[in-house]
């Protein structure tokens, strides 16, 4: 033990290696210590919506224009500072029109950039000097540096500040610099952005949202069940790639495989065409209204029934395989009744809304036939080879986990699955047995498994474990007793739509649950929250996203516009600066256009959720406490070099 200590001390004297060095680090980890923590950003369900999750990101759920109000106060009107909002948003397109109308732009470049520099000097105040230099544009980072520094004994402060301003404009960079302000103003505004699951699915750019956090200076993401289905589909396991096709084509997606990702889809085009070249495909009509032509319509809904019949027949395999996932009872082509156009459920007999399955035989429902299956393996390799999606799967894995605790919160996209008298459910996972955190655990590792593992069958169990976790009861990211797909599409019966909810959802208010939860993933602290999304919170029924005294946050981020009609509004996101927890609730978002144009911020209403007493400090973080342990290590260090035990290296 002594031994290692020693070792240890040797290399970290070869970091700091003279009393001196030890001795500034001490101070500056302490400064920093002292600073008020960075502000946290909170995002959930954001299904494909790029626009608004851009937006999203660029308002800070409501922070930027906090900063305006802080810096300006009563001395700016609203409409001004909602100008200045807009522009530092979309700074290129905000002046470009603004150059349209505006007779004097040399005033309002003026005007503008004292302006920005006024908001840039207060974000950048919350950080060391080291860590805004790092966000400095290159172009303009000592220019900035300059402006935003406060030079108290300076005599003559206006006119040495005046003078680099007027430079700017003279030599016609205020443009480039309002732009670079602007962009550097909403990196600063957001010190760490946590995604709590479900990027992908619904909307048209996943890909593009993707994009976008691979770019984030700082990010965690909880894997929701569509994230996952997504990384199955990557990982080649065809439950998850039949899923992923059959979404797509539901909401007129299909570009994002065939454009976002270059998967070519033109063998199942093909033969939904020549399959069900007759047949109307009325259960497959779309969901939402694409921009699509007639052919492309009628192609989409082919090719809609083409991948959900084979979805149902490969996820009839997968069951099938895996008798201790427990799905039998999800396996229902051996059910219906293919000359009467029944299925028999529960006992009950129903009237199948479609009939005509050329491709099924009642003998062998769950077979492929060759074409289906030619298909498949086209379809596997195209996922599993390109390189696009690999790489935002790979960021996924490397970037993400099932839950995160995070300055004392604890982050999940669904659930803890419980039992009903709110004790934690057991589960069996190939043979063995996990709860709570254990179970969190042990599907995250397959999960990795599944892209990763040597050894075949582990390989294989870890992407049939992405399946089970996107659809099965026990899945802590799904968290409903049955995925209904199958009654969606073909049973009229709207009881046989239900999706019975875990008994977590009803148990959100009682706070002995909530504080075992809570403790089951080590936080005792009273101020603990759990933060999930997954669940639209119905806001027009009088549902309210704050559960159990401000304990439990349900922030779906509602951003997926098929579900706006059943929220009411477009959903919450959730800000945790110094001063504390902010609940910003969302109107729909219109578009980026009307955004620049008629400054529409889509950020609406804002609740504090908990006001800290003090203002917390970077030393009541997560990263505090690791810097604490580093000063201690560097005291251990300097006693060392003071005692002589380990000599400077001068
Ligand atoms: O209406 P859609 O998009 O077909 O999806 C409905 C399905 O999505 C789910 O709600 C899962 O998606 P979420 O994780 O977004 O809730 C299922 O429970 C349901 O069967
Ligand atoms: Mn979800």
């Amino acid at each position: 033990m002594r031994q290692l200590e020693e070792r240890y001390l040797e290399r970290l004297s070869q970091l700091y290696p003279t009393i001196a060095k030890a001795s500034t680090e001490i101070i500056n980890l302490q400064a920093i210590l002292n600073l008020p923590k960075g502000t946290e950003h909170f995002l959930t369900d954001i299904h494909g919506e790029y626009e608004a999750f851009a937006h999203v990101l660029k308002n800070g759920s409501g922070s930027v224009r906090r900063k305006i109000d802080d810096v300006f106060g009563n001395t700016l009107s609203s409409r001004d500072k909602q100008t200045l909002a807009t522009l530092i948003y979309y700074p290129k397109e905000k002046m470009d029109r603004i150059k349209k109308t505006e007779k004097n732009m040399e005033d309002w470049y003026k005007i503008t950039l004292y302006r920005l520099i006024e908001i840039c000097k207060r974000t950048a105040s919350k950080y060391t000097r080291s860590k805004v230099r790092k966000a400095l544009p290159a172009d303009f980072a000592y220019v900035i540096e300059e402006l935003i520094t406060e030079k108290k004994d300076m005599t003559d402060k206006e006119s040495y500040y005046n003078a680099i301003v007027s430079t700017i404009i003279r030599i016609g960079r205020a443009e480039k610099f309002i732009i670079a302000m602007s962009e550097l103003i909403q990196r600063l505004t957001v010190d760490h952005l946590h995604i709590v699951g479900d990027i992908y699915d619904r909307g048209p750019g996943p890909h593009i949202i993707m994009d976008k956090l691979m770019d984030y200076h700082s990010v965690d993401i909880q894997w929701g069940n569509h994230d996952v289905l997504w990384m199955g589909a990557a990982a080649g396991q065809r439950g998850c790639i039949a899923n992923v096709i059959r979404i797509c084509a539901r909401y007129g997606n299909l570009d994002i495989l065939e454009e976002g990702y270059g998967i070519n889809l033109l063998p199942l085009a093909t033969f939904a065409m020549n399959t069900y070249r007759d047949d109307p495909c009325e259960c497959f009509k779309l969901k939402g209204s694409p921009n699509y032509s007639t052919s492309e319509m009628l192609l989409d809904v082919k090719m809609h029934k083409a991948i959900s019949v084979i979805q149902f027949k490969v996820e009839g395999q997968i069951i099938k395989k895996n008798p201790g996932f427990k799905l039998d009872k999800r396996n229902l082509l051996h059910h219906i009744d293919y000359e009467k156009g029944t299925i028999e459920l529960d006992g009950k007999e129903y009237k199948m809304l479609d009939s005509n399955f050329p491709t099924i035989d009642p003998k062998k429902p769950y077979a492929l036939t060759k074409e289906e299956e030619d298909i498949m393996e086209r379809l596997e390799r195209a996922f599993e080879n390109c390189e696009k999606l690999q790489s935002h799967m790979h960021f996924l894995l490397n970037k993400g986990g099932l839950y995160k605790v995070y300055n004392g919160n604890l982050l999940y996209h669904g659930c803890v699955p419980l039992k009903e008298d709110g004790n934690l459910k057991s589960v069996r996972i190939f043979g063995h047995t996990y709860k709570g955190k254990g179970l969190y655990e042990v599907l995250e590792s397959y999960v990795r498994k599944g892209f990763y593992a040597m050894d075949s069958k582990e390989k294989e169990r870890g992407k049939d474990i992405m399946w089970y976790i996107w659809l099965s009861e026990n899945s802590p990211l799904f968290g409903k007793d049955k995925m209904a797909t199958f009654e969606r599409y073909f049973l009229a019966e709207k009881e046989t739509h239900k999706e019975k909810k875990n008994p977590y959802y009803l148990l959100l208010e009682d706070e002995k649950v909530i504080c075992h939860i809570l403790k089951e993933f080590g936080l005792e602290n009273k101020d603990a929250h759990i933060i999930n999304g997954h669940v639209p919170v119905k806001c027009k029924d009088g549902e309210k996203p704050i559960k159990c005294g401000g304990k439990v946050l349900v922030i779906d981020g509602g951003f997926s516009r098929a579900y706006q009609k059943e929220t009411g509004i477009a959903g919450y996101t959730l800000i945790y600066n110094s001063y504390g927890l902010i609940l910003a609730a969302h109107e729909p978002f219109e578009s980026t256009e009307a955004a620049i144009e008629k400054e529409s911020d889509i950020h609406s209403d804002s609740t504090v959720v908990k006001r800290t007493l003090e203002r917390k400090k970077v030393e009541d973080t997560d990263v505090g406490r690791h810097l604490k342990e580093q000063i201690a290590d560097l005291e251990v260090l300097l006693a060392a070099y003071r005692s002589g035990v380990i000599a400077e290296r001068l």
